[in-house]
């Protein structure tokens, strides 16, 4: 059965002017010049749930964030937010990677968490908007005379909760966050990763949740969603995904995790680079670094293929390996509705 959608994203691009200025160009006689940040992006958030992009830099994972919460505008392709949440004070809060870059750090944390009160008129009396301001530091694990404090006198993990508080505030129902906790020590990591999951059980909050990290992520979703140079590579069920990794590039990430046998490993793809998304390999983007490419691959782009578990996967070896299990829907990037 299809479980309810909270997003459903379809066919989203966005595309970066990245031309030199007008005056050098005629000079110098270079034509204009696009990132392809995001391209023919399709999926679904489940309603309740937790859906992570996972990739390394560059891939376009903060553009998507940015996209869906409205901060950037798509070039092409549609969100659509179920009702409720569309209902919502705003469809989509975001929590940041860099928390004290976020919060202003003239401003007491009781103003900034107040903030969104004041300015959506969510509360009317200036009582109402300190008791609310009050309650939400409880629910992040904070106290209530912190509020009376400035974001310089917190930990960064205690800053992260501050950030939380505030982006819970207008009782959104999507939250967007984007590498919440990649400025932490990995034991506060655990610490605020508990914190969201529980806020999710109670709250039903929806999560799109952004990460380099295939661990951090594993235990917070549903399903993840792999990007490489603006394009999901796969996505799937995340036990699904960890037993049966079938992208070339999910098994390299899934290499960078520490593990019993491996556990300095370097949390980040040290082998070859990111190709430049100026200027993208033709045939699969991955096919430079993938241990398995062949003539094809570096001809003809992998179209997204809904395989017979409802799992995605953009690669002509996969295709071939998996035979008729793998069935093409409607075309590159659709997912069963
Ligand atoms: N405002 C912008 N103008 C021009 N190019 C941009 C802009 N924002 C992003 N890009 C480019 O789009 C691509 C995707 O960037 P994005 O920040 O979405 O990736 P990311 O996976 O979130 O990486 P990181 O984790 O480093 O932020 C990159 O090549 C980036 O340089």
């Amino acid at each position: 059965m299809t479980r309810p959608f909270a997003l459903r994203v379809r066919n989203l691009s966005r595309k970066f002017d990245v031309s030199a200025p007008w005056l050098n160009r005629v000079v110098e006689r270079k034509p204009k010049q696009y990132v392809m940040a995001v391209d023919d992006v399709s999926f679904d958030v489940p309603k309740g749930g937790c859906l992570s992009l996972v990739g390394e830099s560059g891939c376009g994972k903060s553009t998507v964030a940015r996209l869906v919460t409205g901060l950037y505008p798509p070039s092409n392709g549609s969100l659509e937010f179920t009702p409720d949440i569309n209902g919502a004070p705003l469809s989509a809060q975001m929590i940041f990677q860099d928390p004290y870059a976020s919060l202003n750090p003239r401003w007491k944390v009781r103003d900034i968490i107040a903030e969104p009160l004041r300015e959506l008129k969510l509360r009317e009396t200036e009582e109402e908007i300190l008791a609310r301001v009050a309650e939400l530091l409880t629910t992040v694990g904070l106290s209530p005379n912190d509020g009376g404090k400035f974001p310089h006198e917190f930990s960064g993990g205690q800053r992260q909760r501050i950030s939380i508080a505030r982006a819970l505030a207008t009782e959104p129902r999507f939250l967007v966050c984007d590498e919440p906790t990649s400025a932490l020590d990995v034991s506060v990591q655990a610490q605020i990763l508990n914190l969201m999951r529980r806020l999710q059980d109670e709250m039903g909050l929806t999560y799109l949740f952004i990460s380099h990290d295939l661990s951090v992520v594993r235990h917070m979703s549903d399903r993840i969603a792999v990007m490489y140079l603006g394009r999901i590579v796969e996505e799937a069920e995340t036990e699904t995904l960890f037993a049966n990794p079938r992208h070339p590039y999910t098994q390299l990430l899934m290499q960078t995790i520490p593990n019993i046998e491996h556990p300095k490993r370097a949390r980040e793809v040290t082998t070859g680079e990111v190709p430049s998304p100026l200027n993208p390999p033709k045939g699969c983007a991955f096919h430079p670094r993938c241990p398995l490419a062949d003539a094809r691959c570096s001809a003809e782009r992998p179209a997204v293929l809904t395989l017979k578990d409802g799992n995605r996967v953009a690669c002509h070896r996969v295709e071939e390996a998996e035979g008729d299990s793998a069935r093409e829907l409607t075309g590159p990037n659709s997912l069963s509705a």
